[in-house]
């Protein structure tokens, strides 16, 4: 039994394989491999342990209908034919819950350091101009009792609604396909309409899958109902707003501020307006990224892998009805 990983993943998960008997081949190269080269390999192998690999559609299931297993590590699958995958009795698995920390964590460093003018202050101190001269120079505004409205509150707008919460006394809004009582219970969450959402809220912060529902949620029309001090968070997929209406809407000063930790196109243009506006912040897609978090999620990801390939059920599936089709 052999898995494919296409990118260097942490020592853990080699470790777990080799425990578990079952030998690998990494691709530690740059630049990543594109599509075809993915299947190349994949062809070779039992199962895929995938970071971020484009262009896994129905054709890459067709032409890798062998495979075992498929294991992203990630959370969001978006950009994956899962219909296609379990139709070919393909488990697709996935890493959740042990990234909504890290996640909901670079959502707030967006929100203060975009509240705060934390890029502002830093690029006029490289500029030589250290001193505010006056008292109503370069003002943030205070996250603390003001209305954090999330789109999508599953398991990271949550997280993200119970740190505002507790340590800044935040009021939660929500958007969501269905009612989450839970939060609503334990953060006095209220669900509201979309329009409502864009209207009375302080910070937006989108938190949804990237689905043909939400894809492009956040145009002009959104951001024109956003009240002119609001600031808007994207730490989900870029493809959830409109990234030249998003630029319009900064430039013209339609909303207050942006952060955002995903870009549409990934990755983004160096020369892209968003990275010289002082109301912008923009991270590399880092929601994850810490040491902690990213071990977890190989622990997830070869657990997946190490179940699949024994034959079993494996403990986080995209697709658990791919068990009822088989
Ligand atoms: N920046 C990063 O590095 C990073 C890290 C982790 C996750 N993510 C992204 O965050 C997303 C959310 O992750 P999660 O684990 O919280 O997922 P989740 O499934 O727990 O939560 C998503 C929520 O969005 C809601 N939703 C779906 N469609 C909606 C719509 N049309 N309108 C309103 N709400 C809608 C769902 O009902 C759900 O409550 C992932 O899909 C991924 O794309 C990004
Ligand atoms: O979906 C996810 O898990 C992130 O975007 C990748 O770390």
């Amino acid at each position: 039994m052999k898995v494919f990983i296409n990118k260097i993943i942490p020592e853990r998960g080699y470790r777990m394989l080799e425990e578990a008997g079952i030998a690998y081949t990494v691709w530690k190269e740059k630049p990543i491999l594109d599509r075809g080269q993915a299947i190349q390999f994949c062809k070779g192998h039992d199962a895929f342990l995938s970071a971020g690999q484009a262009g896994l559609d129905a054709d890459f299931f067709e032409q890798c209908k062998h495979l075992k297993v498929v294991a992203l590590h990630s959370v969001g699958f978006d950009g994956v034919d899962i219909e296609a995958a379990t139709a070919r009795g393909i488990p697709v698995g996935n890493t959740p819950n042990v990234l909504n920390k890290a996640t909901a964590e670079t959502a707030l460093l967006l929100m203060l350091t975009v509240a705060r003018r934390a890029l502002y202050h830093h690029k006029r101190i490289k500029k030589g101009e250290w001193g505010i001269a006056k008292p109503t120079e370069g003002l943030g505004f205070d996250l603390a009792g003001k209305t954090l409205g999330i789109v999508g509150l599953g398991r990271i707008g949550a997280e993200l609604a119970a740190i505002c919460t507790r340590s800044w006394g935040m009021k939660i809004l929500y958007h969501n396909r269905s009612s989450n009582k839970r939060a609503e219970e334990a953060y006095g969450a209220t669900k509201v309409s979309f329009d409502e959402l864009l209207e009375q809220s302080d910070v937006v912060s989108v938190h949804t899958a990237l689905t043909e529902e939400t894809r492009g949620m956040f145009g002009m029309e959104q951001f024109k109902k956003m009240k002119s001090s609001a600031i808007f968070i994207n730490t989900a997929r870029g493809g959830v707003h409109q990234e030249e209406e998003l630029i319009a809407a900064l430039d013209q000063k339609i909303i207050w501020g942006a952060g955002i930790d995903v870009t549409n196109p990934e990755p983004m243009e160096a020369n892209n307006p968003l990275l010289d506006m002082d109301n912008a912040v923009v991270f590399p897609h880092i929601g994850s990224a810490t040491k902690e978090t990213r071990d977890e999620m190989t622990r997830c990801a070869v657990e997946n892998i190490i179940a699949g390939l024994k034959g079993k059920e494996i403990p986080y599936p995209v697709n658990p009805e791919v068990y009822q089709t088989r």
